[in-house]
């Protein structure tokens, strides 16, 4: 069908080729309308008779214009709900994209199936190379996880409890400045490109801001070596070099005339290399329990063990080897997987806690009683709050409505699979009151529903690619959010906007969200 459409077009070419040698005027109306009939020969084809024609779709997948411009303006995750809405549970969204929302089918594609990454996520590797998150060959991410993995055990997270705590530390000391002078807030350079930090009424704090900027000291601490003191400064370069460029890689993967005009800024690369040296060159004096000495221990114990490169960087790299420029690349990995992220997480269970009195005054009660024996100014430790039942479910809650990840896992098919025909029963509803924050349906003694089912939340994502700093985030997770119910009294400044946009992770449209914050009184 495609050859024949192609051919139909041969003499309409020819009739506008031979008219314009006569006259370049009738060639240029001749080639606009021959580009016209191209594209509508293209969209026909396409919602006609295209492989995926069969499926449900709206009129608007014929083509990848609208999702380029969703994806542009950071707002593709919207039309999404309501389009499963409209034509079911399994839809086609763009020529070659079919977005599946039933959870069986999502089990076999992540987790049963184990399907490859999409060819997306291609547009997203730094600089050509292959990474723990962006390849798509199985090898290679085999043996790439295998090696960085245990950095993210319980066991040496550990380490890091420290290291993060100073810098929640730093965050306490910085809150406690603008509560007593609000004109010490640091303006610095928003992360983004939308707005700045601004001086509020006495007794608020932009907890949008200050979440985004810890999780940068965070990982700056733990994968570099080095705070960006984002909390105490707000101006360090690379968070937000990293930010704009990662926004414009994900706009290009859907709108590629872009790279013609705005290439993409790496030069944050040049920060991971430094840092690495740096570590290395310090040798054991240098040595620090965080994620960047165990890629460099790494490093050394595989070439230690023979099976270090080879000297072909190309195979080193489809390998998997932890070359140098694999060690530093993996640092920025973690850099781009564990900032926004975990921050965005934060503030939405912030602003959900500040809007749900009922919640935020419960979880208060259960840290307390966890933490009734500290001293006065102590923070509180992993240890007494890890296995706490109520702070893990309100995070759950603020995921489940929020998620991080809205615009959904791109995987690909490699080959003929029954989903495409598959047949949904109509009107399941997983969460009954969806858009409620009701942290006790993750408690099932405690639930007004039903047990929250299997394979129905996926947060961290499933199967073999599955978030390796899942057990970072939700440690990181619940010490900030811990500390800040303990330290502070926090009630919702009402009548803000708190739409997000979705480049690669979802952030507030804004950026901003301000709470009133009053320092405990014990
Ligand atoms: C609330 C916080 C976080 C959420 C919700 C989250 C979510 C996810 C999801 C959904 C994926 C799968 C992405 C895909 O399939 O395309 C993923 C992968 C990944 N995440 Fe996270 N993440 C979080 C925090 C972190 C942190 C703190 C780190 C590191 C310090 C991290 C490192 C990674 C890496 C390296 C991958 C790729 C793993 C692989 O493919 O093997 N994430 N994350």
């Amino acid at each position: 069908m495609a050859a024949l459409s192609r051919l139909s077009n041969l003499p309409v070419f020819l009739h506008a080729f031979l008219q314009g040698l006569k006259n370049p005027r009738t060639l240029t109306r001749w080639l606009i309308t021959f580009a016209v009939l191209n594209v509508v020969r293209k969209l026909i084809y396409t919602r006609y008779f295209h492989i995926l024609s069969h499926l449900p779709s709206p009129i608007f997948s014929a083509s990848y214009f609208f999702t380029g411009v969703g994806v542009y303006l950071g707002r593709s995750h919207y039309f999404l709900p309501k389009t499963h809405a409209r034509y079911g549970k399994i839809v086609r969204v763009g020529p070659n994209i079919v977005s599946v929302a039933d959870k069986d089918a999502i089990r076999d594609i992540l987790v049963t199936g184990d399907y490859p990454k999409s060819e997306i996520h291609e547009g997203l590797e730094l600089y050509k190379q292959h990474s723990l998150f962006s390849s798509r060959n199985k090898d290679f991410h085999k043996n790439r996880r295998r090696l960085v993995a245990p950095a993210f055990g319980l066991q040496y997270l550990r380490s890091l409890e420290p290291i993060m705590q100073g810098c929640i530390h730093v965050l306490l000391e910085e809150i406690d400045e603008i509560l007593l002078d609000p004109t010490s807030v640091k303006r610095g350079a928003s992360l983004g490109s939308r707005s700045s930090v601004k001086v509020l009424p006495p007794g608020q704090v932009n907890i949008c801001s200050f979440m985004n900027r810890l999780s940068f000291d965070i990982i700056g601490e733990t994968a570099f070596g080095q705070s960006f003191q984002m909390v105490r400064d707000n101006n360090h370069p690379v968070p937000r070099q990293m930010a704009q460029s990662l926004k414009r890689s994900m706009q290009q993967v859907f709108n590629p005339w872009m790279r013609w005009f705005v290439p993409l800024d790496y030069s944050f690369i040049n920060f991971s290399k430094e840092r690495v040296q740096f570590r290395k060159d310090a040798g054991e004096r240098g040595r620090r329990a965080d994620l960047l000495q165990f890629l460099i221990d790494a490093q050394v114990k595989e070439r230690e063990s023979g099976n270090g490169e080879t000297g072909d960087d190309y195979q080193d790299m489809i390998s998997g080897k932890l070359t140098d420029q694999a060690v530093y690349t993996e640092a920025l990995v973690f850099l781009i997987a564990g900032s926004e992220t975990s921050s965005t997480a934060l503030t939405n269970t912030l602003i959900f806690l500040v809007r749900n009195p009922k919640a935020l005054r419960r979880l208060r009660e259960e840290l307390d009683q966890a933490t009734a024996c500290n001293p006065e100014d102590a923070l509180p430790t992993y240890d007494q709050i890890r296995n706490l039942p109520y702070l893990t479910a309100c995070l759950n809650e603020s995921m489940r409505i929020r998620p991080v990840a809205a615009t959904g896992l791109p995987r690909e098919v490699t080959e003929d699979t029954v989903m495409a025909g598959y047949k949904i029963p109509e009107g399941t509803k997983y969460f009954p009151q969806p858009n409620a924050y009701i942290p006790e349906r993750w408690i099932p003694e405690e639930s007004p529903f039903a047990p929250v089912q299997d394979f129905t939340f996926y947060p961290f994502s499933a199967g073999t690619r599955n978030c390796v700093g899942k057990n970072f985030a939700m440690m990181e997770m619940r010490l900030i959010l811990a500390t800040i119910l303990l330290k502070y009294d926090i009630e919702d400044v009402p009548g803000q906007r708190d739409d997000y946009v979705q480049f690669i992770t979802t952030s507030l449209a804004t950026e901003s969200y301000v709470i009133k914050m009053n320092r405990r009184q014990t």
